[in-house]
């Protein structure tokens, strides 16, 4: 039996410039090519994924056409749709590669709630870039039109709406995800970050929030007993001085250099900062590795152990 992963993938690996369903479809379609790797290599794979573009490109959406008597849905309910259909997208991706490859594997979505806490200060102090990139001048318009929402700079790609992302305190679905890996199944689990749920003791509510899918990946990672976290982006490795002449590659590193490198502020919030928290919370939780690479380099990584990891010592 291979080793269990939990393999986290960025929402801006599906939707880059093309929005159309098709093209984040032929997105999954190269992102399935690469992942089936870890099936081929024997590995228990769980998949995450994210959804910023596509939440915020959704909600454009609901605003645009909703009516008295089609109102526009809560951002909760927005994170399980934008679950079903990268799920949908990701699962029908993956059955063609795995079908291609003469392989057995069935990939399976579970929709699925993630809970966090309903006094986290996060709710009073939005920080989760979502929807598409906008100029300055679009962001300062959008906000007049909008007094309430927030917008910031992220990573020098243009201004963002930005929400609440409470940190994830659990995963409600956690056994039905064993039970699909038990089975040989592998599930795409707290895709969006998971719905975010709040506990009253008794029942279970949802909260206009998106939760970080890195850092609800690295729940479900602990949750599960799993051996890795690897968090897949655009980026092949970790970076210190990043775009900078003398930036340097991380290809393994410690949880305390890491510390001193967020300290020097080397990585940048919203973007490589949650990835790099996620994967020392992993790594301190369980002893475990973490690991933070490009999806195009899966074979690298599987081959030579190449990308940036993350380990104890
Ligand atoms: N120190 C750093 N090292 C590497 N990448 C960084 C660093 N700081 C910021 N980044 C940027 O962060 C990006 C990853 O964040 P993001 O695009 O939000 O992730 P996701 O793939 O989950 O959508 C990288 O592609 C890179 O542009
Ligand atoms: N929910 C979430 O973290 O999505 P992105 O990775 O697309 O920002």
């Amino acid at each position: 039996m291979g080793r269990k992963i939990v393999v986290a993938l960025g929402g801006n690996a599906i939707l880059s410039k093309d929005a159309s369903a098709a093209a984040q479809q032929q997105a999954l379609r190269d992102t399935a090519e690469h992942l089936v790797k870890f099936i081929e290599n024997g590995d228990q794979l769980i998949i995450s994924h994210g959804n910023g573009p596509q939440v915020g490109n959704l909600l454009l959406q609901q605003a645009g056409g909703s009516t008295s008597d089609n109102p526009e849905m809560p951002l909760d309910s927005c994170v399980a749709m934008t679950q079903g259909s990268i799920g949908y997208w990701m699962q029908n991706a993956m059955d063609q590669v795995i079908k291609e490859k003469g392989l057995d594997k069935t990939v399976a979505t579970v929709v699925t709630q993630v809970e966090v806490s309903a006094d986290d200060p996060a709710f009073a102090n939005p920080t989760k870039p979502i929807g598409p990139f906008m100029s300055e001048e679009d962001a300062d318009l959008a906000k007049k039109q909008n007094p309430d929402f927030s917008f910031v700079e992220d990573a020098g790609r243009g201004y963002r709406r930005v929400v609440p992302s409470p940190k994830p305190i659990g995963v409600v679905e956690t056994k039905a995800v064993n039970a699909l890996v038990d089975a040989g199944i592998v599930p795409i689990s707290v895709g969006g970050g998971g719905v975010p749920v709040v506990s009253d003791g008794s029942r279970l509510a949802g909260k206009e929030a998106v939760i970080d899918k890195d850092f609800a990946s690295e729940k479900l990672a602990e949750l599960v007993g799993a051996d890795a976290l690897i968090i897949l982006t655009a980026v092949p490795n970790i970076f210190v001085n990043f775009n900078k002449p003398d930036q340097k590659k991380l290809e393994h590193v410690s949880v305390a250099d890491l510390h001193q490198y967020i300290g020097e502020k080397q990585f940048a919030p919203g973007s490589m900062l949650p990835k790099v928290q996620a994967a020392i919370d992993f790594v301190e939780a369980t002893g475990n590795e973490a690991v933070v690479t490009a999806l195009d380099n899966i074979e690298g990584f599987i081959n030579d152990g190449s990308g940036t990891i993350i380990s104890a010592k």
